[in-house]
C-alpha cells in the first residue's frame, strides 16, 4: 500500500495523436504491472465523425482512434469516455495530454472532482512510438523522486526509454520552446535554404531555449538540454514534426496563407502548438524587455503574425550583440563579462544578489542567472 492506495488507477485526459499513443503505451504496462489497475480511462473531446458516429463510440467499438491514430489498436483495456468527470473520478494518476490551449478550461472543470492525493503528469514529449520504433522521453520532477520513478515505470517499455530529471521547469520549457524553433526550421525548409542553414537555426534555437529557460528559472540545469527532452526532441521536431511541416507550407506560400488556414487544411483536427507558444513567449519577452536577447524566438512570432516576411528568419543575426552573453558566458568575445561573472560566482548568493540589485539601480543591465552565473552588461 503506497500513499494510502492499494493500487494505482490511471486516467488519460486527451485523445489526440499523442494522447492515443500514450494511452496505448500506459495500458500495455498497467495490464502487466500488479500495482496498477488494468483499465485506463481516456477522456475524449467528443467529435462527430463523417460516418455520423461519435468518436468515443468508434474508439470503444474498434479499439482504435480512427481520426487521430488510425490503424493502431489501443489495447482492450483502454476505455474512451467523453464525460470528463466520470473519466477521472476513480483515478489517482492523471495524465494530461491535450493541446495546451485547452488545459485551463479542462482544469477549471476538474476543480473539486479529483480524488484526494491524486498525482498528475503533463506530457510534452513523444515520437513515432505507436509503431514501436525505439524512442525515449524525459520526466521532470521536483524533490519527489519516488513519484517520478513510479511515473517512469508506467511509461517505460523496451522500445520507449524514460529517464527522470530533477528539473521540472527545464523539462517543461524544452518541450514548449522547441516547437517555436521547429517553426523556424520549417520556414528554412520552405525557403529551400538547405541543411547548413537549418542546422544553424537549430543550434541558435537550442541556445535561446536554454538562455530563456535559465533567465526565467535560474534553477534550470544545462544538462537537461542534453536529455531526450532537449536536443533529441528538438532534432526530431525540426526534421519531421507538424510545426515544421506547416511552417514550410507557410514559407512556400510567401506568408500569404495564415497558419490557422494551413493548420486546418493540413492537420485535419490535430493542433499546432508552436504558433501560439511563439506568441506567449513574445509576450514574456516584450514584458521583460528581452526581445533583442532572443532574436530567433521574437522573429518567429513576428513572421507568424505577418509583421515580417518568412525570409526574415535568416536576417536577424546582425542585431544580436547580446545573445552570447547569455547563451555562452565563456566565449572569448565576451571576456569582460566573464571576468565579472566569475567574480560574481565566487561570492555567496546574498552578496551577489545585493551587487546585482545595486548595478541595476545604477542603470546597468543585469541578468541574474542564479548559481550558473550572474551577468552584468554595462555597455548596452
Ligand atoms: N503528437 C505528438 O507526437 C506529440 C504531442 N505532444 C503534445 O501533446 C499535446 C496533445 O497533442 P496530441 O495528442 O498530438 O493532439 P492532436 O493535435 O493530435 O489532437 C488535437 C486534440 O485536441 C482535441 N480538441 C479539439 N478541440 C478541443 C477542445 N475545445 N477542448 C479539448 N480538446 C479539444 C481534439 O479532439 C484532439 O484530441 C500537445 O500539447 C502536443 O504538443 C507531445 C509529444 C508528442
Ligand atoms: O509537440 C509536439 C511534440 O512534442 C508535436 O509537435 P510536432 O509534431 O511539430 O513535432
Amino acid at each position: 500500500m503506497e500513499n494510502g492506495y492499494a493500487k494505482y488507477r490511471v486516467a488519460v485526459i486527451g485523445s489526440g495523436n499523442w494522447g492515443s499513443v500514450a494511452s496505448r503505451l500506459i495500458a500495455s504496462n498497467t495490464a502487466k504491472l500488479p500495482s496498477f489497475y488494468d483499465e485506463v480511462r481516456m477522456w475524449v473531446f467528443e467529435e462527430m465523425l463523417p460516418t455520423g458516429k461519435k468518436l468515443s463510440e468508434s474508439i470503444n467499438q474498434e479499439n482504435e482512434n480512427c481520426k487521430y491514430l488510425p490503424g493502431i489498436k489501443l489495447g482492450s483495456n483502454v476505455i474512451a469516455d467523453p464525460d470528463l468527470e466520470s473519466a477521472v473520478k476513480d483515478a489517482n494518476m492523471l495524465v494530461f495530454v491535450t493541446p495546451h490551449q485547452f488545459v485551463e478550461g479542462i482544469c477549471k472543470k476538474l476543480v473539486g472532482k479529483l480524488r484526494p492525493g491524486a498525482e498528475a503528469i503533463s506530457l510534452i514529449k513523444g515520437m513515432e512510438i505507436a509503431v514501436e520504433k525505439f524512442s525515449e522521453a524525459t520526466i521532470g520532477y521536483r524533490k519527489d523522486k519516488e513519484a517520478a520513478t513510479r511515473w517512469a515505470k508506467l511509461f517505460t517499455t523496451p522500445y520507449f526509454l524514460v529517464s527522470v530529471v530533477e528539473d521540472i521547469e527545464g523539462v517543461e520549457l524544452c518541450g514548449t520552446l522547441k516547437n517555436v524553433v521547429a517553426i523556424a526550421a520549417g520556414l528554412v525548409d520552405g525557403l529551400d535554404m538547405g541543411n547548413n542553414t537549418k542546422a544553424a537555426i537549430m543550434r541558435i534555437g537550442l541556445r535561446e531555449m536554454r538562455a530563456f529557460s535559465k533567465l526565467l528559472f535560474p534553477s534550470v540545469r544545462d544538462n537537461t538540454f542534453f536529455e531526450s527532452c532537449g536536443v533529441a526532441d528538438l532534432i526530431t521536431t525540426c526534421l519531421g514534426g507538424r510545426n515544421r511541416r506547416v511552417a514550410e507550407a507557410f514559407a512556400r506560400n510567401g506568408g500569404k496563407r495564415s497558419f490557422d488556414e494551413l493548420e486546418a487544411e493540413m492537420l485535419h483536427g490535430q493542433k499546432l502548438q508552436g504558433v501560439s507558444t511563439a506568441r506567449e513567449v513574445y509576450e514574456v519577452l516584450t514584458y521583460r524587455g528581452w526581445q533583442e536577447l532572443f532574436p530567433l524566438l521574437s522573429t518567429v512570432h513576428e513572421i507568424c503574425i505577418g509583421q515580417l516576411p518568412p525570409t526574415s528568419i535568416v536576417e536577424y543575426s546582425e542585431h544580436t550583440p547580446n545573445l552570447s552573453i547569455i547563451g555562452d558566458p565563456h566565449s572569448d568575445s565576451q571576456a569582460q563579462y566573464c571576468q565579472w561573472n566569475q567574480k560574481l560566482e565566487d561570492l555567496d548568493d546574498e552578496l551577489r544578489g545585493l551587487i546585482l540589485v545595486v548595478v541595476w539601480l545604477l542603470g546597468g543591465r543585469v541578468l541574474d542567472l542564479g548559481g550558473y552565473c550572474g551577468c552584468i552588461n554595462f555597455t548596452d
